[in-house]
């Protein structure tokens, strides 16, 4: 608590990505009922990523729940891009299966990019095909990368119109900060995107009446950078050693946001918990987007989500 006595409200991320996995799993139950048609995943992890591990494990979970198919393709390390190109060429053959993600990062021998544009687009649910990237950019229909998408989604359900609101987002990597930057353009904020060039962070963050940090450093951002009252989007998944030092020796970790979160709660007027925040909205705007790829594969309109 601050000397005034202020704490800022938590976000309940988990629990509104509950909520969204529910709307999806019944609108995809109307979409069977009505069409017989079973959204269905596809992943591929290529070598073993420990953030791929937790991502595949919730994954998995969110998915049966929403009573979709879900197919998990492990591959090993030593995988080479053709055969992984083989394999993507068979999923867009595959009339049962409407969304493919390909767990990043991949083993340095292949190329993400390559692999990504092999996508098929209208499969493409995390929006990383250059293609969904560029409807994004010009405000077309398309499928729009999950952790942005659920940042937004919480904003909007959190503060309402977000117009005329300055964002500063932290980071500009193709599948966090940009697409972020990019929606909340389409809210009709003013958008600064920050990165490692930029000079003086603290206080341009404290101009911001939203912070989304995606860095990927832990608890960069500290209590000092934050107007009092803004609204702070925690995207970092980080794992640090644990506070317990046997723990921490025995190799024990930890995971932390790349913000400071006990000294941004005492100034923010809202903020994510990590965990707990936007990691589980962006499974549930992968199930949301399966759905999305499974209706327009039959020409059907998806119902849309963005109310609370
Ligand atoms: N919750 C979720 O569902 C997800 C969480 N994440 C997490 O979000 C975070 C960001 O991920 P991602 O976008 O993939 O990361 P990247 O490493 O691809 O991008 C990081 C960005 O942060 C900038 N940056 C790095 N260090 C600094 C610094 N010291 N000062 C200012 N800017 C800096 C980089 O700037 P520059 O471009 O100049 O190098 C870059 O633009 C990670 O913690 C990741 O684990 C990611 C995906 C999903
Ligand atoms: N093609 C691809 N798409 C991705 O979207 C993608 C990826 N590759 N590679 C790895 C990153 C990371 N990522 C996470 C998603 C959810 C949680 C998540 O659910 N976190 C929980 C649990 C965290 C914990 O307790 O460890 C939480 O924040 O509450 C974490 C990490 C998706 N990623």
């Amino acid at each position: 608590m601050t000397a005034k006595g202020t704490q800022a409200s938590l976000i309940d991320g988990k629990g509104f990505a509950a909520g969204l996995v529910q709307r999806v799993a019944a609108a995809a139950e109307r979409l069977q009922q009505a069409h017989g048609v079973q959204p269905g995943l596809a992943v591929v992890i290529v070598g073993d990523d420990p953030a791929s591990r937790i991502y595949v494990r919730n994954k998995g979970e969110r998915t049966r729940e929403a009573g979709m198919r879900s197919d998990t393709h492990t591959l090993p390390d030593t995988t080479t891009q053709a055969e992984l190109l083989s394999l993507i060429a068979a999923l867009n053959a595959d009339a049962a299966i409407h969304g493919i993600l390909v767990q990043l990062p991949l083993p340095a021998h292949i190329n993400a990019t390559a692999v990504l544009d092999a996508i098929d687009p209208d499969k493409d649910v995390d929006g990383f095909h250059v293609v969904n990237a560029g409807r994004l950019a010009v405000g077309l229909p398309g499928l729009v990368p999950c952790t942005p998408l659920g940042c937004s989604l919480l904003l909007k359900a959190e503060l309402g119109d977000l117009s005329g609101l300055h964002a500063v987002v932290l980071g500009r990597s193709n599948i966090v900060g940009k697409p972020m930057a990019q929606l909340l353009l389409a809210e009709n904020c003013t958008v600064t995107i920050a990165h490692s060039r930029t000079a003086d962070l603290p206080s341009l963050c404290r101009s911001a009446d939203i912070l989304v940090a995606a860095v990927g450093r832990p608890e960069m951002v500290r209590g000092d950078w934050i107007k009092p009252g803004a609204t702070v989007i925690d995207v970092g998944i980080n794992r640090v050693p644990s506070r317990d030092p046997l723990k921490a020796a025995a190799g024990g970790t930890r995971v932390v946001g790349d913000v400071a979160f006990d000294e941004a709660v005492a100034v923010a007027g809202r903020i994510t918990p990590v965990p707990g925040g936007v990691g589980p909205m962006t499974i549930a705007c992968l199930l949301a987007n399966t759905y999305a790829a499974a209706c327009r594969s039959i020409g059907v309109a998806p119902e849309p989500f963005d109310g609370a």
